[in-house]
């Protein structure tokens, strides 16, 4: 199929729209217009376009865990206890594996038998099982907006579901719920199947229901270079808002050192607003807390995660999605979600009265994303003819977009990051990214002087290093 960057027209939806709805029996509870009445209905604190709003306003940051298990009893207690013992400003339902690859027989059986059982089995909430009416009863047990969160190249059934449901804002994209989760997805299929999505909320949007996307920022959260993640999240956030969504949340997940995260939060602002300028959409930022590999000793856990919150905070950036001291081991208690969401509240609260102190080496951070990011925009845009959408898949096959670390077939893979002396995250390998000449001299020039310090060659074992650092209580994969 050829897709294209331009916004679908009703006809065309609805004709998708019976297909998608016949996926599972769930589907049939969907009824547009009453679905629209339902959120026209919901209390105003509940609605995460007001709360994000009302942040940026105000250069706050709200706090949001992950948080999804197999039960609904459970699951909404869970998300009870996190907004009570967590503090948590908004919430998540993250979804389960199954239901993330349309395999909803399984995540079936994964509710039977974790009712068996007592407890989850899942490692998520499979809403699309639920259904509807079952949704309503987890947006329908708490005071605050409620995202789904999840990794769905095929998202449309999950959608139709869950904002039908009363959820007021969905995670993820055509490009970064494809390329970091699975294998032998088209660019084409996600992006084509993610245009369904946000033409679903375009049409929430037409008729007063304000929902928030969110692109999935931290992609493979290993080593993403800044300027990889921003041209993924703009270009999400373009066809998004070609298909009628009018708020977007641009994630990025932290890579370590302060002052290339707090540029990268700034300079996401910056160039979302210049890329999404002929649309009217409210912009707001998420920073996830690192989202590589974490200590196993829980103090050490928490050492990672305030340093997450600090950043977020510097960087006043709108959310800050938090990790748990149980990072190493899987799917946290919910007692160590709320451990890290209050950990992350502490160092939230002692810096919301500070600021991240300017500097020429902010500047310089702050250029280079923004140079490297346009680059490569530019060059994805000349490869569509001036179409996004064909541009991000040419992109992908060219090499011209290529996230580190990614399973998909479609993703090149060519280039790697490694830290330099200071912990900022360079690449080592260019791949066929479409950098200029100097700025291929500035990562050289970086990693040289780590080489130097280090009395060893700039090599992949930095690379290997770098990735297993933090869990071993690091930043710079250090040789000993
Ligand atoms: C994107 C990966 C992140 O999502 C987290 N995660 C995935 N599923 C759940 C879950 N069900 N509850 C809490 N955290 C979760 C996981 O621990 C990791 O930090």
């Amino acid at each position: 199929m050829e897709i294209q960057n331009k916004k679908w027209d009703i006809k065309k939806f609805n004709e998708m729209r019976q297909e998608v709805l016949n996926q599972w029996p769930t589907g049939k509870e969907v009824d547009f217009e009453e679905a629209l009445r339902y959120h026209q209905n919901l209390p105003k604190n509940q609605i995460m376009t007001n709360k994000l709003k009302e942040a940026a306003s105000k250069n706050n940051t709200l706090i949001q865990p992950r948080a999804g298990v197999a039960l609904l009893e459970e699951h909404i207690e869970l998300l009870r206890f996190l907004r009570q013992k967590g503090k948590a400003d908004v919430l998540p339902t993250t979804i389960d594996s199954y239901t993330r690859q349309n395999r909803y027989e399984e995540a079936e059986k994964g509710i039977r038998e974790s009712e068996k059982a007592g407890r989850s089995l899942l490692n998520g909430f499979p809403a699309v099982n639920y259904g509807v009416q079952k949704c309503r009863k987890v947006i329908e047990s708490l005071d605050c907006p409620v995202q789904v969160r999840h990794g769905t190249p095929d998202a449309r059934l999950l959608a139709e579901i869950s904002l039908a449901g009363g959820f007021t804002d969905f995670e993820g994209g055509g490009i970064s719920y494809n390329v970091p989760y699975a294998k032998k997805i088209s660019i084409e299929q996600s992006i084509y199947y993610w245009q369904y999505v946000d033409r679903l909320v375009g049409i929430y949007e037409e008729n007063g229901v304000s929902l928030n996307r969110e692109p999935f920022g931290p992609l493979t959260g290993t080593l993403v270079p800044p300027c990889i993640s921003h041209s993924i999240g703009i270009i999400e956030g373009i066809l998004a808002a070609e298909q009628g969504v009018r708020n977007i949340t641009l994630g990025y997940g932290q890579c370590g050192n302060l002052i290339q995260d707090v540029a990268a939060v700034e300079t996401l602002k910056e160039l979302s607003a210049e890329y999404l300028k002929d649309y009217s959409v409210m912009i707001t930022t998420a920073f996830h807390q690192w989202m590589g590999g974490f200590p196993q000793d829980e103090a050490q856990a928490f050492g990672v995660i305030s340093w997450g919150a600090a950043t977020a905070a510097l960087s006043k950036a709108t959310k800050v999605i938090v990790k748990t001291p149980h990072e190493a081991f899987g799917i946290p208690t919910k007692e160590a979600n709320a451990e890290g969401l209050r950990a992350t509240r502490q160092v939230i609260n002692m810096l919301k009265d500070q600021r991240m102190i300017s500097n020429k080496e902010l500047e310089k951070e702050k250029e280079i994303i923004k140079r490297e990011t346009r680059q490569i925009l530019s060059k994805v845009y000349e490869l569509g003819e001036g179409d996004w959408a064909k541009g991000a898949v040419r992109a992908f096959a060219a090499g011209v977009l290529d996230v580190p670390f990614a399973p998909s077939q479609y993703n090149a893979g060519k280039i790697l990051p490694a830290r330099d002396n200071s912990g900022a995250v360079r690449f080592l390998n260019f791949g066929s990214i479409p950098f200029d000449d100097e700025i291929k001299e500035f990562h050289r020039r970086k990693l040289a002087e780590r080489a130097k310090a280090e009395n060893r060659e700039v090599s992949f074992k930095m690379v290997i290093d770098d990735i297993y650092a933090i869990g071993q209580g690091m930043l710079v994969g250090r040789t000993d």
